[in-house]
């Protein structure tokens, strides 16, 4: 024993940059698109794997692949954990699914989540899924200029049917745009240095009237809004008589499946659909963002995606989840997308728990903050040559089936992998299918017709997506017999 002891103590910690005296890396720890950097720092140190430490907070960052499966896969009971991040607790989100702790009530949430969301109930959605995709192309042709809105409703109206049955179909949808607004602010305050108090969690005991205490009513103002945003669709689906015979969604299913309602379990489905609601309201309207910016550079990729759709599909209806299967290429579109631009490029932090863990002849310490960087990960030259193009064929074999690269890192890893990933894996296909299938996306162009550069800015956020950017959206000229207008 005392040898073993001795041994994991002789254990360096992964290289990093070199610490201060007390304050440890506090001061290197990146404080904009940390992915860039913690990427560079990868080759800098030769290394897979960073630690770094900041006021006595352990930090590791993992930038392969085959580290994330290692630690964050195979030893999923020892770093499925979620760090606290204060201000998220006092904006009132700490009992969203993607936050708590791992444990009892995480493993209850996860449980409903996979009852709903697994791959072999998705097809019970596809009503929702083939309205909302309808709605999206009536959108996109009466109104092309506002397809980044357009793309966020489509996102959200999927989760809102799904979830609570609620049928989100106009842009200035109230429930829809203050959900938005909370989440927006969720995101702000997780930016690196938003808030001391998440560098320094005892600053949360400081009055609100102390100098440096304003934080406080600004978390109590969201709070507000994060409530509304977690009952606001509940309390609509509890008071709607009709919900039951016309809806399979999450909220429906449990008000109405004849069972005695135990003491608390209201409360366990509203935060699991609200963490559903949360989790997929930007994140799949990100990916369909940076998919039309995609398409609208590489009209190659959208020539080769619509001859597929009418080889399998023809011209006389849209796509369905039910072709996908028969679409390798647009298949290996949808894969490459996700890696070319991940909407959470460093994932979603996971915790170890209060065990050591020895890898690779490192010790990593007990509760050490973990940073899968999904971005590095996807810049792997060795998986992905000429990593940053954007090139589905990738994803094919040279007779063009797909190849067996089809874990989409995106989506996160372990336990704690992303409890949506088919559901936003459906609605992002089905969506780029019945683009596709009736419109072309092209650069912006002036007033006489001629093409402008395309220039697409992605922000720095943990959700990143393209900031507002210009394309041409325009019908196609062979719509055959689709008449979807109609
Ligand atoms: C393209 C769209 C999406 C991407 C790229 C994405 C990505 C992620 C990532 C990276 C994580 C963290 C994984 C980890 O900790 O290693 C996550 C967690 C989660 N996602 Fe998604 N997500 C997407 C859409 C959705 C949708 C549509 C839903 C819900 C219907 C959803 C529900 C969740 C939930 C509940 C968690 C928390 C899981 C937990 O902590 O146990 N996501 N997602």
């Amino acid at each position: 024993f005392v040898v073993e002891i001795r041994r994991k103590n002789r254990l360096p910690r992964p290289p990093g940059p070199k610490p201060w005296p007390l304050i440890g890396n506090a001061l290197e720890i990146p404080q904009s698109r940390s992915w860039l950097t913690y990427t560079e720092w990868g080759r800098r140190y030769n290394s897979s794997l960073l630690y770094m430490s900041a006021l006595g907070q352990h930090l590791l960052v993992i930038n392969s692949i085959e580290d994330a499966v290692e630690l964050l896969d195979e030893r999923a009971p020892l770093t499925s954990d979620r760090p606290t991040i204060p201000i998220l607790d006092m904006m009132g989100w700490e009992s969203n699914t993607g936050l708590i702790p791992y444990g009892t009530v995480w493993r209850r949430h996860r449980k409903m989540l996979h009852q709903n969301l697994r791959k072999d109930v998705l097809g019970n959605y596809d009503p929702v899924m083939a309205q909302k995709s309808l709605e999206l192309l009536h959108k996109f042709a009466e109104d092309p200029d506002q397809f980044m809105q357009h793309c966020k409703v489509y996102g959200s109206a999927i989760i809102m049917g799904i979830i609570y049955g609620y049928d989100l179909v106009a842009n200035d949808d109230q429930l829809f745009l203050r959900a938005e607004h909370a989440l927006k602010q969720g995101s702000q305050a997780l930016l690196p240095g938003a808030f001391a108090v998440n560098t320094f969690p005892f600053l949360r005991h400081i009055p609100r009237w102390f100098p440096g205490g304003g934080f406080h009513d600004w978390a109590a103002g969201t709070k507000k809004l994060t409530l509304q945003m977690r009952n606001a669709p509940f309390d609509l689906a509890k008071e709607d008589g009709s919900l039951g015979k016309r809806s399979l969604s999450l909220v429906s299913k449990w008000l109405y499946d004849g069972n005695e309602k135990v003491d608390g379990e209201e409360d366990v489905v509203r935060d699991v659909a609200y963490a559903a609601f949360s989790a997929g309201l930007d994140t799949t309207p990100s990916t369909m963002l940076a998919l039309i910016h995609a398409l609208a550079l590489h009209p190659e990729v959208q020539r080769k995606a619509y001859e597929e759709i009418v080889r399998v599909v023809g011209t006389s209806r849209l796509p369905t989840c039910q072709d996908r299967p028969s679409m390798p290429y647009l298949e290996a579109i949808y894969r490459e997308i996700l890696r070319w631009r991940p909407p959470v490029p460093l994932g979603v932090p996971h915790k170890s728990t209060q065990q050591e863990i020895m890898y690779k002849g490192y010790c990593i310490p007990p509760g050490t903050v973990i940073i899968s960087n999904i971005w590095a990960m996807t810049r792997n030259e060795a998986l992905y040559p000429d990593a940053e193009a954007f090139r589905p064929e990738r994803f094919l074999n040279p007779d063009g089936t797909l190849n067996n690269d089809e874990r989409v890192l995106a989506y996160g890893f372990g336990r704690r992998v992303c409890a949506g990933k088919y559901l936003a894996a459906e609605a992002v296909w089905l969506a780029m299918a019945c683009i596709t299938a009736a419109f072309h996306i092209g650069k912006p162009k002036d007033g006489k017709g001629n093409e402008l550069a395309l220039k697409v800015e992605y922000t720095d956020e943990a959700i990143t997506r393209p900031a507002p950017f210009k394309c041409s959206i325009t019908l196609r000229r062979d719509l055959g017999n689709l008449n979807f207008c109609a």
